[in-house]
């Protein structure tokens, strides 16, 4: 059977969500893709590697077979996964790969997952490989639809378009979040400020209060306060706002993505201008492919 699960935009409140904060995240009409077909030994198939189980070149998938086999035990399955997501790039690739891919098992071996049953599947598998996390992205690529977390307060974004700038770094979310983990040891209080900042700018960004511009440029600057962004990424931000548009990290950073928010006109012309896309929310969360 054939399953998929959405992409995300985390609009505020990356790492500082992972201790309890705001954030506002919203799914993507972004896809990955996973078939599972029963089988008796194990075989993993992606654009990575094909390999049978594997915890190094397929951490996710392997975690997200195990977690699934504390369910429902299974002698061997074939895992086949296409996806629309770049890798490594803060769009929630790893959490859109999971949920895919057990949703997949689920339907393969009809063991009647509920969202809820799945949605906390994909968290474990997240904890698993990244030894911390705040469960948003499992959340929003099980649920889709665009929410204030962590109380998945729902927000009606319309078509609510953002532009995507890849850094052409990659971004490790397991080694961003671990590096961040260090320097709140090292900071402590001053760390915990920081994320008070970010919390309260998801809160007003989510009522509606405060410009989206002003408000994304401070989050940013909090984002380089811990150490997440990059000489590239400044340098986007810099260029995007220059025509106009508000930018700031999304995801883990160290790398990855910016998003930009503007007039239609900015986005479509900085996107030829940066090799960019445009992404809009996406209001279906995991779901079964005919
Ligand atoms: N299409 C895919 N096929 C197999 N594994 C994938 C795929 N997309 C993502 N992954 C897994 O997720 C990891 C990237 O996750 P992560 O570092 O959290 O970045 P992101 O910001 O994309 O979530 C990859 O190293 C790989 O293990
Ligand atoms: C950095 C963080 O807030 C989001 C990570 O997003 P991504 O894996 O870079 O797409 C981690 C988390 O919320 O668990
Ligand atoms: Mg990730």
């Amino acid at each position: 059977m054939k399953a998929s699960a959405p992409g995300k935009v985390i609009l505020f409140g990356e790492h500082a969500v992972v201790y309890g904060r705001h954030a506002v995240v919203t799914a993507i009409n972004l896809r990955c893709y996973a078939e599972a077909l029963k089988s008796s030994t194990f075989r993993i198939e992606s654009p990575i590697a094909t390999t049978s189980l594997d915890f190094e070149k397929h951490p996710y998938v392997s975690y997200a077979i195990k977690r699934f086999m504390e369910v429902k035990p299974i002698d061997g399955v074939k895992i086949k996964i296409e996806s629309e997501i770049p890798i490594a790039s803060g769009l929630g690739s790893s959490a859109a790969v999971t949920v895919a891919v057990l949703k997949a098992l689920d339907a393969e071996f009809d063991a009647g997952l509920s969202d809820e049953e799945l949605f906390e599947l994909a968290r474990k598998v997240e904890l698993d490989v990244q030894g911390r996390g705040s469960g948003t992205d499992p959340f929003v690529s099980t649920y889709g639809g665009a929410w204030l977390i962590p109380e998945r307060k729902p927000l009606d974004l319309g078509e609510f378009r953002m532009l995507i700038v890849n850094s052409g770094e990659e971004s490790i979310t397991s080694e961003m979040v671990a590096k961040v983990a260090r320097l709140r040891d090292e900071l402590g209080d001053v760390v915990e400020r920081i994320f008070d900042v970010i919390d309260t700018i998801s809160l007003k960004a989510f009522a509606g209060e405060g410009e989206i511009s002003r408000l994304m440029a401070v989050n940013q600057c909090m984002l380089k306060a811990i150490g997440v962004s990059t000489k590239r990424i400044d340098e986007i931000v810099e260029e995007l706002e220059g025509l106009g548009i508000a930018a700031k990290i999304t995801g883990a950073g160290g790398g990855g993505s910016v998003v930009g928010v503007g007039s239609d006109e900015a986005l479509q012309r900085a996107a030829k201008l940066f090799s960019g896309i445009i992404v809009e929310p996406e209001r279906e969360g995991a779901r079964v492919e005919d």
